[in-house]
């Protein structure tokens, strides 16, 4: 076994099973907190939620309380192993919503026989929660879950897989565009993928300026365009007019490669097709679709990120998905609109620019980071993220209309402490 196997294996089994436990917040030491906090307290707030339900927010944990919930049919770049099999990824999720954002998670794993029992589950239990955090959810069932879902809850339901990966992707390509010395509304885009992840990136950056006819989308069959009569509806708005087919063909002269498809799809031959200064996201988990050694040896010029952590430039949801819920949570938003996302993305952006501390760098054995090609994103680490993020999404709900409280007191936050100092 290598050394990573035998220690994530170790990781996850001890000292005990799992990454995640539920704590207590309140005191129990003696029969008078026991009496307030079960038989007969407990039957005080029981009785104030069926007067109103609003008050399961005071006298309960749904308004920190987020679900992540999967179907287990693209668990990372996997593939559909099944429900069970993405509960480390779910309990992973939970970790970084709790590490970075103080946020709790249910991670819950459904073994639904087709998306309308998901979507059914999934809306039964909703009312448990501040927050709905889909993952791993294949294309193109994820996007009709999603929409039905949103439509049926009145707190955010957000699939990570395509928004949060989506966000995080168009603050990077900003800024490795700029990098580059290119911009969006010029470059040429390559996507690799045309699942729940690329479609969502490709819409993103759609609507930040890109140009679908400069958009290069490929499945499995070969490049998306407007002559294939296998599309389905969410493949098919990327179609256009080319004579391009293969993955070679998009890559000739292509600005920008992401990839959000599988391992090692990418080789060196296609990326010497690129133009100038390649910018290169293989994002596909855990093995990105090119190596990123392979990659800076074959062109010295690339501008190179993957979704892992042992990588510099992390292109990877966990940049998002803490920050934004915590920001949606926080001013009890009843959804995450596309102001939200973008003012997600351009917080990121913004952030990958300042100066970043010693203890940052010290956490990434690294002597100095500074905006540049090695260091397009910020890292997960950096606890300004909770600060910039979460306040610009807060912000951006109150302005936006989809906000319930007001601006919080306690914002911006300083440290994942400031939460429940409000
Ligand atoms: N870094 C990050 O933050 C994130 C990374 N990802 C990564 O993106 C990848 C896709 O995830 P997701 O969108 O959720 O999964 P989906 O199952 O929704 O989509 C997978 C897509 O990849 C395409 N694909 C698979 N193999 C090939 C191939 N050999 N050639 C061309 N296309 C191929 C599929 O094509 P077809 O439509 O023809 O089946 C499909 O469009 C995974 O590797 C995942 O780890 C996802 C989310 C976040
Ligand atoms: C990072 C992530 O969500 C994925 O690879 O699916
Ligand atoms: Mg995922």
């Amino acid at each position: 076994m290598s050394d990573l196997k035998t220690a994530a294996l170790e990781y996850h089994a001890s000292p005990r099973p799992g990454k995640l436990s539920v704590e207590l917040t309140k005191p129990t030491a003696t029969a008078r907190d026991l009496a307030l906090a079960y038989s007969p307290g407990v039957a005080e707030p029981v009785r104030e939620i069926a007067r109103d339900a609003d008050l399961a927010y005071k006298y309960t944990g749904k308004g920190n309380l987020v679900a992540v919930i999967s179907d287990g049919t693209a668990i990372l770049g996997l593939g559909n192993l099944g429900p069970l099999a993405s509960k480390p990824v779910m309990e992973g999720k939970g970790v970084l919503f709790k590490r970075f954002a103080g946020v709790d998670v249910f991670d819950i794993e459904v073994d639904a026989e087709s998306p309308q029992a998901f979507i059914d589950t999934v809306k039964r239990i909703s009312i448990t929660f501040g927050g709905i955090n889909l993952e791993d959810i294949k294309a193109p069932e994820c996007f009709e879950i999603e929409r039905a879902l949103i439509e049926q809850c009145d707190i955010p339901v957000f699939h990570d897989d395509q928004h949060g990966t989506a966000i995080v992707t168009a603050a990077g390509m900003l800024n490795a565009l700029e990098i580059a010395g290119k911009t969006l509304e010029e470059a040429r885009i390559v996507c690799l993928g045309a699942g729940a992840a690329a479609t969502a990136c490709m819409k993103l950056l759609i609507s930040m300026g890109a140009k679908v006819e400069n958009i290069f989308m490929i499945d499995r069959k070969g490049v998306i365009h407007s002559g294939r009569d296998d599309l389905n509806q969410y493949k098919a708005v990327f179609a256009h007019e080319t004579s391009r087919r293969t993955l070679a063909d998009a890559m000739d002269g292509a600005d920008a490669f992401v990839g959000l498809s599988g391992p090692n799809l990418l080789s060196a031959e296609n990326l010497m097709r690129m133009a100038e200064n390649p910018v290169v996201f293989a994002c596909s988990n855990p093995d990105p679709e090119i190596d990123p050694k392979l990659a800076h040896e074959t062109r010295p010029d690339v501008i190179m990120a993957t979704g892992r952590s042992d990588y510099p430039n992390q292109v990877n949801n966990v940049l998002g998905f803490p920050f934004i819920f915590r920001g949606a949570l926080d001013v009890r938003a009843t959804r995450i609109n596309e102001e939200m996302k973008i003012a997600a993305v351009y917080a990121l952006r913004d952030l990958a620019k300042m100066p970043v501390s010693n203890a940052v760098c010290d956490a990434y054995g690294i002597d100095c980071l500074e905006f540049g090609r090695e260091y397009i994103i910020p890292k997960p680490m950096d606890p300004r993220l909770i600060t910039l993020v979460s306040d610009a999404v807060a912000k951006a709900a109150i302005e936006t209309g989809v906000a319930t409280l007001p601006y919080p007191k306690h914002y911006p936050l300083t440290s994942v402490d400031d939460v429940f100092n409000g």
